[in-house]
């Protein structure tokens, strides 16, 4: 059942409550219900997602920022000589399905390199185990334009059979050959990638979504659908957002059972389990306000501390992103649909009629991962900050259009987002000192560590390179942005400083270490060390980045997390 406020639950005292409705938290709450003799309530901050339009279409994410399905909040991007530090909007999912239900759909595994990196010690997070929950999670089906597939992908590393609808793009764009003769033109660097799914994504390839039947498939959408929702044992309260969570008594092991929520007297109650699944931003907010974190920063606050775990909010991990854009001598290019009103509405009606159309696609048609070469001066600066050998350090989004560059001129362009997937900066979410259960303060800490600045240069000059391939000749004009004189190191640093914006994958602010190791927050059960009865499930779990976008990582976590959760209680 789906309930507008806790007042309408005739009880408080359930087996498990999971704190966020969101990516993770869908997937724990729908396969704990499968276990009929467990009673489980969820508790979103959010709105329901049914009906939303903007969320539906998968071209349409950005229109969900700054409204009610948003969080708003607001980050810090850090000041380096000659650059102020500066804020960026941060959006986070407010909303049932949470970032799934306001993502970009991009659907990247990550490579096997990094499931088997041995941070935490346990093989079960390792890519081997963990290929039959990514499997468990998806559904592959056809694009929404029913082209054949045949050479897009590679179906033996799919799921056929799961709860989310993955697909390829489902309408071509003006330069999807174009794109893909790069591959043939510079194999060297852009060597064609049947599947970016196989555990090795380096090279170009086709991109794949979230998306099925030309509509955004969400956790909410795939996990909480009406025949999940109408199970007795689940119970779901929108629109309350949890402030903290309480021990029963402060022994020496507290166990952790009782949730406050924002603006009421209710006090739930866990007899088994809490399981934050809050997200890389809430879940630290909500372990800081209950007085798990670092000792020091809670007393500054005038909290009391019931653990000492100086990881929390630490460790916050995100990607930078930087966009170029070339103008070019074409008139068949995404800023006519941009920048025509008509045309948007006849996509729109489209794509209400049949699920076809522009509409259906969430991002480029494909997507190029590369490795810094093995002899690049960075790496021997700075040390490779990747998992191993399998794993790109950049990704780059080629797609007509100007993407998020609204002031370029009334032309028409060729764009690719530039992206460190392996950034080695870390930043934090810490309490905002004068209303520590307002917005926290996110604080990227972009370009704080030495690799990420010559990488991105590298990233851009990397952009560059694609885009000089003799298939553009003729159809690229000029690049725009940076301008084409912008070559000097000092001159791209310039310019990534003043333009680099969030990838939106924070990970990592709970983070998940060995038993033993002195830091981190939950144990390789993604149980908070030094408490019984919480258990975080969600992005912040992550110790690093994957090489990719994060939701299918997520997934994939919160599939096995509900598995080690029912052993512990069978
Ligand atoms: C705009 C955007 C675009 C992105 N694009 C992509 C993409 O294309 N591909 C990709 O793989 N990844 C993408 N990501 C990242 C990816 O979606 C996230 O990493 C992933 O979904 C996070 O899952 P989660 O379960 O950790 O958190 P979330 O999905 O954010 O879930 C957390 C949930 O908890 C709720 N919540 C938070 N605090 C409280 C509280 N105090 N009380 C009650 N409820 C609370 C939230 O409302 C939310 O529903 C994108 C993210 C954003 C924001």
């Amino acid at each position: 059942t789906v309930y507008g406020n806790v007042g309408e639950l005739s009880t408080t005292v359930f087996d498990f409550i999971v704190i966020g409705g969101g990516t993770a938290g869908a997937v724990v709450a729908n396969r704990l219900t499968e276990r009929l003799d467990f009673e489980v309530l969820v508790l979103e901050a959010g709105p329901t997602n049914d009906g939303v339009l903007d969320s539906m279409v998968p071209a349409f994410p950005v229109k969900l920022f700054n409204t009610a399905y948003d969080w708003n909040y607001t980050a810090i991007i850090p000041g380096m000589a000659g650059v102020d530090t500066r804020s960026s909007n941060y959006p986070r999912g407010h909303i049932l399905g949470g970032c799934s239900s306001h993502n970009a759909m991009y659907y990247t595994r990550g490579s096997a390199d990094d499931y088997n990196a041995t941070v935490t010690g346990d093989a079960g997070w390792s890519w081997e185990y963990m290929l039959p929950y990514m499997l468990k999670n998806e559904k592959w089906s056809p694009p929404a334009d029913m082209h054949n597939t045949s050479n897009e992908f590679d179906p033996s590393v799919h799921g056929f059979s799961g709860m989310v609808f993955t697909s390829l793009p489902g309408f071509p764009q003006p330069s999807d050959d174009m794109v893909l003769a790069v591959s043939k033109q510079l194999p060297n660097d852009f060597p064609f990638l049947l599947d970016m799914n196989s555990g090795r994504p380096l090279g170009l390839g086709w991109y794949q979504g979230t998306i099925g039947n030309g509509t955004r498939s969400s956790s909410a959408t795939a996990y909480l659908s009406e025949t999940f929702t109408a199970r007795k044992n689940l119970h779901i309260v929108l629109n309350t957002k949890v402030t903290r969570v309480h021990p029963t008594s402060e022994v020496d092991i507290p166990r952790f059972n009782t949730v406050e929520i924002s603006g009421s007297s209710t006090r739930l109650i866990a007899t088994k389990e809490l399981i934050l699944s809050a997200g890389a931003i809430g879940t630290p907010q909500i372990l800081m306000n209950s007085g798990v974190g670092d000792h020091q920063e809670l007393q500054s606050l005038g909290i009391q501390t019931v653990v000492n775990l100086p990881s929390v909010g630490k460790n916050f991990t995100d990607q930078p992103y930087v966009i170029i854009s070339f103008s070019v001598s074409s008139n068949n290019t995404l800023d006519n649909l941009a920048n025509n009103a008509t045309l948007q509405a006849e996509a729109l009606a489209q794509w209400e009629l049949t699920r076809t159309g522009p509409y259906v696609n969430g991002g480029p048609n494909q997507i190029s991962w590369s490795r810094l070469p093995m002899d690049s001066s960075i790496l021997k600066e700075f040390g490779d900050p990747s998992a191993g050998p399998n794993t790109p350090h950049i990704e780059l989004t080629p797609q007509t259009g100007r993407i998020f560059l609204p002031n370029l001129p009334n032309r028409h362009f060729i764009s690719t987002g530039i992206q460190i997937v392996t950034p080695a900066s870390r930043g934090t979410v810490s309490l905002n000192m004068t209303d520590p259960l307002g917005d926290p303060v996110i604080n990227l800490g972009f370009f704080t560590a030495g690799f990420d600045l010559p990488a991105m240069r590298e990233g851009i000059r990397l952009a560059q390179k694609l885009f000089s391939a003799p298939i553009w000749k003729g159809y690229i004009i000029e690049r725009f942005s940076p301008p084409e004189n912008t070559t000097t190191d000092e001159g791209l640093d310039a310019y990534i400083r003043s333009t680099t914006f969030s990838s939106l994958h924070a990970v990592g602010t709970a983070a998940m270490s060995s038993e033993d190791a002195d830091y981190g927050v939950v144990n390789p059960d993604l149980l908070v060390k030094s408490t019984t009865g919480l258990r975080i499930v969600d992005a912040s779990v992550l110790p690093f980045i994957t090489c990719g976008h994060t939701q299918a990582p997520v997934y994939a976590i919160a599939e096995r997390a509900s598995d080690l959760i029912k052993e512990d209680w069978k």
